[in-house]
């Protein structure tokens, strides 16, 4: 799996123990070569990832809505730029580019993107899965509620079909070996 979406916080005001799980990630994946695909913006985890990942080599693909691009948003770190012109062809196209995505602490913009993966998934339009990075149980709540889908019966199909979980930084890479 050599292209990584990463979907994560644009907040610059969250604790710092999701920072630092962040740089560790982005710090591995520029060890390992990495390319990053992610929305391009320049705040939040999304940067600190970025920087992580650009310093130890990794190889940075930036989707850049217009709406960010006005409001001077765009990471200076990006190798390749897509721009996109609004959000849903921004995640069409890191979906399409990234082999996988892996899903940090977020807010409402991290959970569009993972459902827009989880539900094309669901009806067939590609096979990547999303793996939720469960930093400090962040995802817990959403995985419980998902697992209520399935016992009720609103998911067609086991949902680990489309979804993996990593509680640690040694279970994601595991995940992404
Ligand atoms: N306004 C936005 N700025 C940066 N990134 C955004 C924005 N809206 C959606 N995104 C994507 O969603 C997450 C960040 O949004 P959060 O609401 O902070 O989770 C990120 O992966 C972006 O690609």
């Amino acid at each position: 799996m050599n292209k990584i979406a990463v979907f994560c916080s644009a907040s610059d005001y969250i604790d710092s123990v999701y920072t630092e799980k962040a740089a560790q990630f982005g710090a591995w994946m520029g060890e390992n070569r990495k390319w990053l695909v992610y929305g391009g913006s320049n705040r939040g985890l999304m940067e600190t990832v970025a920087r992580a990942a650009k310093e130890k080599g990794a190889m940075i693909m930036g989707v850049v809505p217009t709406k960010l691009e006005e409001r001077g948003m765009v990471s200076d770190l990006l190798d390749v730029t897509f721009h996109t012109v609004n959000l849903s062809d921004r995640k069409d196209i890191m979906l399409q580019e990234a082999d996988v995505m892996v899903a940090l602490p977020g807010g409402v913009g991290t959970l569009d993107e993972i459902f827009h993966v989880m539900a094309g998934g669901t009806i067939g339009y590609h096979d990547k899965k999303i793996i939720f990075y469960n930093v400090n149980g962040f995802w817990d709540d959403i995985l419980h509620f998902l697992k209520g889908l399935e016992e009720q019966r609103f998911a067609h199909h086991p949902l680990n079909n489309y979804m993996q979980v990593a509680n640690t930084f040694e279970e994601l890479i595991q995940l992404l070996a």
